[in-house]
């Protein structure tokens, strides 16, 4: 019962590939065109993952980002696609102007889901942290704009951007519901198959 991953996004498929090896060393991938659904970002990955179970007729991972502004009770949140997208870093910095709260939580919502009936399961990992003028190279997303809090929960120093890939993945949102699924796949040998 090899579990599939449903993704477009290369980054994303090696780097779930390379934190699952151990616990799915034959997680599959597939790139399903699923509809954005609206909603609270647990909700949205939760219908992901239904439809996903249902096309694919197996078990499925998805996995869906959201970027929310505390000053904003969470929004964009799972809109931080087209936000971004339409306004640019400068855009997002611009829409906290008129508040003193700067702060934000990136969040990474893990759904799986063991087949067509069967109901989600979902691991949310989220790093908190503040939005900063873009700082850092343009790489990723919004990585130039998030600047993670340090361990104590005080501002960091560097944005995502400015940070390498392994020091990123120590504090991620990505990283900390991985470890989510990681856990609950190790209580699950079926699925190593
Ligand atoms: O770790 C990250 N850093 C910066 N940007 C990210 C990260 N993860 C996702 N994004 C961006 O956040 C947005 C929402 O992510 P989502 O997971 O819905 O994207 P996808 O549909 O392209 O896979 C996209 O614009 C994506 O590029
Ligand atoms: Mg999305």
């Amino acid at each position: 019962m090899a579990v599939t991953f449903v993704t477009g996004n290369k980054n994303k498929l090696a780097e779930v590939q390379a934190i699952l090896a151990d616990v799915l060393p034959n997680l599959k991938s597939e790139n399903l065109d699923l509809p954005e659904y609206q909603g609270e970002p647990d909700e949205i990955s939760r219908e992901k993952a239904k439809l996903a179970a249902q096309k694919i007729n197996g078990p499925v991972l998805i996995e869906d980002t959201s970027l929310c502004f505390n000053a904003l009770h969470g929004l964009p949140g799972p809109y931080i696609k087209w936000f971004l997208d339409k306004l640019g870093h400068d855009g997002l910095n611009k829409l906290l102007a008129g508040y003193e709260d700067k702060t934000a939580y990136a969040q990474c919502v893990f759904a799986f889901c063991a087949g067509p009936t069967s109901e989600p399961i979902v691991f949310d990992g989220r790093c908190p942290g503040r939005i900063v003028p873009a700082r850092g190279p343009n790489s990723f997303g919004w990585d130039p704009v998030f600047q993670p809090d340090d361990e104590q929960g005080q501002p960091g120093g560097k944005t995502f951007a400015e940070m390498d890939k392994t020091e990123k993945n120590r504090i991620s949102h990505r990283s900390r519901s991985l470890q989510l699924v990681k856990d609950h796949f190790a209580q699950h040998p079926e699925y190593r198959k």
